[in-house]
């Protein structure tokens, strides 16, 4: 099945965020008199979206729910210092300026799909210069259902009258692999990103965008989605 459009995450695949994520997180843990965590902990609590990561946040803990008024406090301190924060030291990864030139070039139809909030996600791709590259940009508060519910990417395809086999997801994590298979999209996960995929079946594992404009040119003779990757 030829590939009509590509759907890319955020935090961890096009964009290296979790400095700035993580000093907005530590801001908030400091105003709730708690210590500062290390950049690689909060690392691990990416992907799930702000409300989780508030959570894990202020618990210290991957399963960990805070109290629902300390959640919400937890919530409107994060915003307001993520909302000054998040351009610091976010940058694009390697080869992903060049992997989404090739994928225009190929003439084929982008979207973000992320599990950000859409209050984050608009500034930050105009501010690190990627949002012109993209014609549909969904954060995880845009529609009732985010990652791992297959919603954003059916929009996407239905925006653009095409089948879910036809696009390409491309992210880090396990959010990005699940919410493909739900809609029934191949996925291509990235080595670099936030979440440990090593074990994850996809597609395929790539270590740059680049990479995936190869799979986008023999996506045909891919084995069909679910298969686990060989390598
Ligand atoms: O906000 C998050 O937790 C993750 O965002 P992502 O879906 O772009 O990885
Ligand atoms: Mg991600």
């Amino acid at each position: 099945m030829p590939i009509k459009a590509i759907a890319l995450d955020l935090d961890g695949t096009l964009l290296d965020t979790i400095a700035d994520l993580a000093a907005a997180a530590n801001a908030m843990r400091r105003e709730h008199s708690l210590p500062d965590l290390p950049q690689a902990r909060l690392e691990s609590f990416v992907g799930g979206g702000m409300g989780q990561l508030v959570h894990r946040a202020l618990t210290d803990d991957r399963d960990g729910q805070a109290h629902p008024e300390l959640h919400e406090a937890g919530v409107a301190s994060f915003c307001r210092h993520y909302d000054r924060l998040l351009a610091v030291a976010t940058r694009p990864y390697p080869g992903v300026l060049e992997g989404l030139q090739a994928m225009r070039d190929m003439g084929l139809p982008l979207a973000v799909i992320t599990n950000k909030p859409i209050r984050f996600t608009v500034p930050v791709l105009q501010r690190t210069g990627l949002a012109d590259y993209f014609e549909i940009v969904l954060g995880g508060d845009s529609l009732p259902e985010k990652k791992p519910h297959p919603l954003p990417l059916l929009t996407a395809c239905a925006q653009w009258g095409i089948q879910a086999a036809e696009l390409l997801m491309i992210g880090d994590s396990h959010f990005d692999r699940d919410a493909a298979d739900n809609a029934g999209s191949p996925c291509l996960l990235l080595r670099y990103g936030y979440d440990d995929i090593s074990g994850l079946a996809c597609t395929g594992h790539i270590d740059n965008l680049v990479e995936a404009v190869d799979f986008v040119k023999n996506a045909a003779s891919f084995p069909s989605f679910g298969v686990p990757n060989p390598s």
